[in-house]
Formats: C-alpha cells, structure tokens, sequence
C-alpha cells in the first residue's frame, strides 16, 4: 500500500490508533460495565472515524468500528446467533442533523412519513425469542449478530412474561423476537446502592451500569433481587405475524403481555417530533427511569424494508442525544467549604468542563468518609455527574487513568477560615465541624446570607456579594447587626455607594453617596422588621427548626419571649415541635451571643410576636384545614397564614381529624384520602367563603372522639 493511493500514514495511523481505543472502550463499557471514556468523548471518537472515513473511503474496511455493531460476548456466557441481528443507532446532536436525516428518507422515496417517537432508555439491550408464545432464550446484543445467553437471569423479571397471551385481534405468532431494554428505575437504584455501600461494596456508578452488571450475573438469583424492569422498542425475526407498522406490532406486544411504554407516540411530521424532543429536554428527570434522548422511527414497516440498513444501524431510525450527564473531569484540588452551622463539606475543583449543557468547575464530595470510600485523589480523571437541578457531583475516580504513585487525599484538620480545630459535633457524626460558630469568617458570612434569604427575612439586596462586602467593610460584625444598617453605615462600603454629582456635594462622603441599591437595601431591611414570627425563627439558624418547625412554634407560642421562657417539655408538647426540636431551641437560647441576636433585632425595630390581627375575623377557631394542589389566588404560604390569621390550624395531612380539605389543581392523593374520609372538601371559591364565613351552621363534620386512626400532621 502507498501513500500515492488511499490514505496519507498520517489518517491511517491516526484511524488506528483511535479504532484501537474505541475498541477497548467499548470492551469496558459492554463486557465489563466499568467503562474509563465517558459517553461524550467515546461519541466524538466515533465521530472523527468517520470524518476519517469520508475523506479517506479505503479505511472504511468491515472491521471498522464504525461498521460494526459495539460490544462482544464474555466467556462467563454462553454466545448463540440472535435469528436476526441487532442493530445499534445513528445519532443526530443537533436539529440539523435531524433534519437531514429526515431529508434523506425524502431522496430514499420515503417522504414525510408517519414518526414514531420513543424514548431513548438507557440501559441494555434485549433479545426475547418467543416459540408458540414460550420464552425460550434471551439473549444481549453482544456484537450484534451474537449474544450472551442469559435466559435464567431474564426470567427473573418480573415483567417479562414467560408465555404469551393470545387474544382474537392478535393471536400468539409462532415465532417471534421481541428487542428491548432492561434498565434499572432511578429510585430502585439509588436503594440499590445504598445497601451496597452498607454491605461494604462499591456502589454501582450509574442506572445503567447497575442494569448491566445486575443483569450480567453468573447467578440468576442475585439478578432475582435486583428490581429491573424491560421495555420493549422493537422486533427481530417472525413467523405468523405481519404488523404493518411498527406502533401496531406494540399494541399486539401489550396484547400478549409484554412491557411497553405508553409515552410512545405517532406524529405526522417532524415537528411533531421536535415537540417531543423538547418536553422530554425539560422532563428528563420526572421519567421513573433515565433517559439519553429520544429515538424516531418511521413507523410503517414496508418503508422500513424500503429504507435497510447499514452493516451498524437501520437508516429509518434515528438516536436523538441530549448532552450527556455524566463526563470524564480533570480533578485539580480537593477543597473544603465551611457552612452555615460550621460542617466541612469537601469538593473537587476541576478543568471546566461541560455537562448537562454547563460549565462546572466544582463539584461537591459531601464529607470525609465519601472521600474516602470513592478514594479519589487530587490529580484524578473523575466521573462527574450534573443532572436535573442537583448540584454537581464527583461520582468516582477512573482507577484506569490514575497517574502512578498518586497521594491520597487528606481532611485538614482545622478550619481553612479561622484555623479552629475541626471537630465531630457528636460522636460517631460523619460530618467534622469548625466549633468557633460566633466569629469563624465563613459561618457568619453564611449566616448573614441565610437570614437575607428567602424561607427567612426574604430580604432583596442582601445576597451573597452584599455579605461579603458588608462583613469586609466592617459595618456588620454578624448577622445581629443587619437592622443596625443606616446610610451612614453604607457609606462606609464600596458596594452600596456611588460617586456623587456637583449638586450632591453636601451630602457627600468622600466624594460618595449611597446609590439606588444601597436606599432599596434600606427599604427592604425596613418591610422585613414586620415579618411574621416564623420567619425571624428559620433567620436565626437553630438546628432543625425549619420553616415548618418554625410555624409550628409560632403559631403554639405566638411570640419569641414564649418561646424563650418556655420548658423543654412544653415545647416538646406543642403540636408539631416534639423533642428533637425542643432540645435544639433550648440549647440555642442557653448561648449567650445567641440571644443577643435576638435582643439587637428586637432593639432595631424587628416584630418578635405575631399580632393578632384585630380586623381578621377568627372564622375559623377551632378548626384544622388542609390545603392540596395549587389555588390561584394563594399560594402554599399565604393559604398557610389566611388560616392561621383566623385562629385555624393548617395542617399537613388528611385524618378524621381533619375539618375541611381544599383541592386545588393537581391536587394528589389527599384529595382521595379526604373522599375516603369523608372530610368535606372544597375548591377555591369554597375557601373564600370558608375564610370569610367560617363554616356553614349545619353542614359541619362528625364530632368524632373515640376511634380516631388518622395519621395526624405532627412529627417527631
Ligand atoms: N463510555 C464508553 O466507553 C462507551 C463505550 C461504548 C458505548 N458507549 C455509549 O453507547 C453509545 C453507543 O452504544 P450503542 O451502539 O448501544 O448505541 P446507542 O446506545 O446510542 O443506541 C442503540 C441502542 O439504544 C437502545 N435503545 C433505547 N431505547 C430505544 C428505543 N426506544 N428504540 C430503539 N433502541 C433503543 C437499544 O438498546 C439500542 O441497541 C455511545 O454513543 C456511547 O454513548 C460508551
Ligand atoms: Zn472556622
């Protein structure tokens, strides 16, 4: 072979050397479920083959990568020839490449067809061979044209029927293969993984590869114990039966009993799809299961025929991918950040690198211990993993790509902020903690921000920046000094001034004048001294005491010197407080700097009980509410306090305790359980009437005493 003809050395040496590493990728991800490339990169890889293969035809030879259908056969299974072979996928990345994929079935003959659309289930593919209606093998893709037997573990699942049903529309056919994917559901993983790491195991590093590997087993009753689950998304071989499109062939699937998905759909064109494409971008994570995209596929079978395949993949199909969840990071530091109530949480600072549609450069490690048990290092390739709103995380180290000889991690032992100790709260906590609580930089900083925030005072203005500037300016010392702020005092920050103009002059402090947002600051700081008690409750950061322990204090004491003077079992008595709760307020106002928090808030103006307002009838004395799904003219907050302002309790859950139950729109099972009940339930208008009114003179509930068995809205 020359150079003169075919391709340079250099595209020949570069397309080996990447077929190489594909190959061996797709060894670790199929046949040993620990794959060391992530999706993205193993996706580019592919794509530069090909790129190589367009300029230079001669290095598309059969043995190619990019001709071959991924993964082969391990040893520890039996390999037998599917009937037909199992295709992989196309992808399209982008709507141009969508588009053009349907242009060409425009130029193949097939113009505008009917689309079925799919989601794309990311776990592994199947082979069911039905004979007469019986299972009689099951089978993984494998290479494609052979697979792993592993009928026994297949037959474990509970959603994979051993005998078809037959029914007069669709009777059983006399050979049939049926293609799909068996995947793990998210929640039944993360259970999964929990027990794992409590055996002692290594947890599984995705759905997928917890699929895979559970599925894989030499012994069937360990796949026994693994919830998965199977949908169907395609056939192989038949005998007996002619579907003429493929969404016909799953109505004769769920016919016989065969697991299918009822988010398939049929559109008319490629719009149609485009919408699916786009809700499911946005819904990826209310699936049960996780998804990789969306697949489409021309619908009617004679069209498919028509269309063929390639030796990889069938040219009426098409992998739509969203960015992918998980990717390969440069691990460069391991940090620790300092919080609210002292706990040292490390995390990773990494390359930027894109995930999900982002770029991330850090990503939490949670403690020590999970440091530990993931052993990764600094100077690691990591998995890292963004999905939904859930903050970024590092997943594990790629053991394959660690550097020879590297250190293992180690936790500081005191605080990077103050240079404090660390310590456990108690003992046996997973969590180490900076103990210096009342001047540790990074606890008040983080404490001032929480009181600005919006389950607290719910101050505009007062964000992270302003914090900081604040604290670094010297015109707060801790979150008891925030309603001390006055102009004066902002002059004394960068943030919150301005230079000033001539006519300004006079109220001038070198030069400067508070801006806009240093008087909307003021203002804001000014409303927030009336909020009600609950609030100024979660802003004083006492352990457990949340917005709803917090309300459930508010509304039991009414003020904070109630509270303050209150027993430790009275408190714990108080509906919805209990011990845990007691304790923590008991032990908070036992500090001395706590309570001069309180008592510099209360000096500067802050409400510290909730008035009853005098001019709110108290319609609903007496009685308890539960408010379900979403009114349009409250919301979950302020439907909480129009009860509570009336002198009612707004309770979380229905029992017979319970007077009236309001439903709103996608109200769930509450609405039920009132029905069951039969608690009285009323929509919106109803509510108004209830609030203004209170309620109707006969039409009231059973009084019942003796045979309560409800599950009452207090915890702990
Ligand atoms: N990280 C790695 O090292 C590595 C190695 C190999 C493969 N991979 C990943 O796997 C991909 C290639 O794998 P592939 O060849 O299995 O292709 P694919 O996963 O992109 O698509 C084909 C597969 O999709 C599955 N599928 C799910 N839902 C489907 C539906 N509704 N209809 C039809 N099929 C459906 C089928 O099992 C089918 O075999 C790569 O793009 C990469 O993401 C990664
Ligand atoms: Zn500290």
């Amino acid at each position: 072979m020359t150079s003169l003809e075919g391709a340079g050395a250099e595209a020949r040496a570069e397309h080996r050397e990447i077929a190489e590493r594909v190959e061996d990728a797709r060894w670790r991800y199929y046949v040993l479920d620990d794959p060391s490339l992530d999706d993205g990169e193993f996706d580019r890889l592919m794509r530069r083959l090909e790129e190589l293969e367009e300029t230079h035809p001669d290095l598309r030879t059969p043995d190619s990568p990019t001709q071959k259908v991924g993964g082969a056969v391990s040893t520890e299974f039996t390999a037998v020839d599917h009937l037909e072979p199992m295709m992989s996928l196309d992808n399209a990345f982008t709507a141009d490449e969508l588009l053009s994929w349907h242009d060409r079935l425009a130029r193949e003959g097939v113009a505008d067809p009917a689309l079925l659309c799919e989601l794309k289930v990311d776990g592994l593919a199947i082979n069911l061979l039905y004979e007469g209606g019986r299972l009689v093998r099951a089978l993984t893709r494998g290479d494609g044209r052979t697979g792993e037997d592993v009928t026994p573990n297949v037959r474990t699942l509970g959603s994979v029927p051993d005998r078809l049903a037959g029914t007069e529309e669709f009777p059983v056919p006399a050979l049939v293969e049926v293609r799909g994917e068996i995947f793990l559901p998210v929640a039944a993983f993360e259970r999964l993984n929990a027990t794992m790491v409590d055996a002692g195991k290594p947890p599984f590093a995705n759905p997928r590869n917890a699929a895979a590997g559970s599925l894989r087993q030499k012994d069937p009753r360990v796949t026994a114990t693994r919830p998965l689950e199977m949908v169907c998304h395609g056939l192989g071989a038949r005998e007996g039966f002619g579907p003429l499109s493929q969404s016909t062939a799953y109505d004769a699937l769920a016919a016989w009993g065969l697991p299918v998905s009822d988010r398939t759909r049929v559109v008319a064109s490629l719009d149609g799809a485009r919408e699916m494409i786009d809700h499911y971008r946005e819904h990826r994570h209310d699936v049960e299961h996780e998804i990789d995209g969306v697949v489409i596929k021309v619908d009617d079978v004679a069209a498919q025929r028509r269309l063929g395949s390639t030796s990889r993949a069938p040219r009426w199909a098409i992998a739509f991918k969203y960015p992918p969840e998980e990717v390969n990071a440069e691990l460069l530091a391991i940090d620790v950040n300092v919080g609210r109530t002292g706990r040292v949480t490390p995390f990773g600072r990494m390359v930027p690198t894109r995930v999900a549609g982002s770029t991330v450069e850090m990503a939490t490690l949670h403690n020590a211990h999970e440091v530990r048990r993931k052993d990764v290092r600094p100077g690691d390739t990591v998995v890292l993993r963004k999905a939904g709103d859930v903050i970024p995380e590092i997943v594990k180290p790629v053991l394959e790509l660690r550097p020879e000889g590297l250190a293992e991690w180690v936790m500081p032992t005191h605080c990077p902020e103050c240079g404090t100790g660390l310590a456990q709260q108690k003992e046996g906590d997973k969590d180490l903690r900076c103990p210096n609580h009342r001047h540790c930089p990074a606890q008040v900083r983080e404490r001032v921000f929480h009181v600005a925030g919006r389950g607290a005072f719910d101050i505009e203005g007062l964000g992270y920046e302003a914090a900081v500037a604040l604290l670094d300016a010297g015109v707060i010392a801790d979150e008891g000094d925030v309603f001390d702020l006055d102009e004066a005092a902002l002059l004394r920050t960068g943030l919150f001034t301005r230079a000033a103009r001539k006519a300004e002059a006079d109220d001038a402090v070198d030069g400067r004048v508070v801006s806009a947002n240093g008087r909307r600051l003021l203002a804001n700081l000014d409303r927030a001294t009336q909020v009600p008690l609950w609030r100024v409750l979660v802003a004083l950061s006492i352990r457990h005491v949340g917005p709803t322990a917090a309300r459930a204090l508010a509304q039991e004491f009414g003020s904070m010197d109630a509270i303050r003077d209150a027993g430790e079992q009275q408190l714990a008595d108080a509906e919805g407080v209990g011990p845990t709760i007691a304790e923590a307020v008991i032990e908070w106002f036992a500090v001395d700097w706590h309570r001069a928090i309180v008592d510099a808030w209360a000096a500067a103006g802050v409400s510290m009980a909730d008035e009853r307002d005098e001019s709110v009838a108290r319609t609903l004395e007496g009685l308890t509410v539960v408010v379900t799904g979403s009114l349009e003219g409250f919301s979950r907050d302020s439907a909480k306090e129009a009860i509570l302002a009336r002198g009612g309790k707004a309770a979380g859950s229905v029992s017979k305790k319970t007077d009236f139950v309001v439903v709103g729109d996608n109200a769930g099972s509450k609405a039920d359980k009132a029905e069951q009940l039969g608690v009285p339930v009323l929509d919106e208008a109803g509510f108004v009437a209830l609030l203004e009114q209170g309620p109707p003179p006969v039409a009231g509930p059973d009084d019942d005493t003796d045979d309560d068995t409800g599950t009452a809205a207090t915890g702990a």
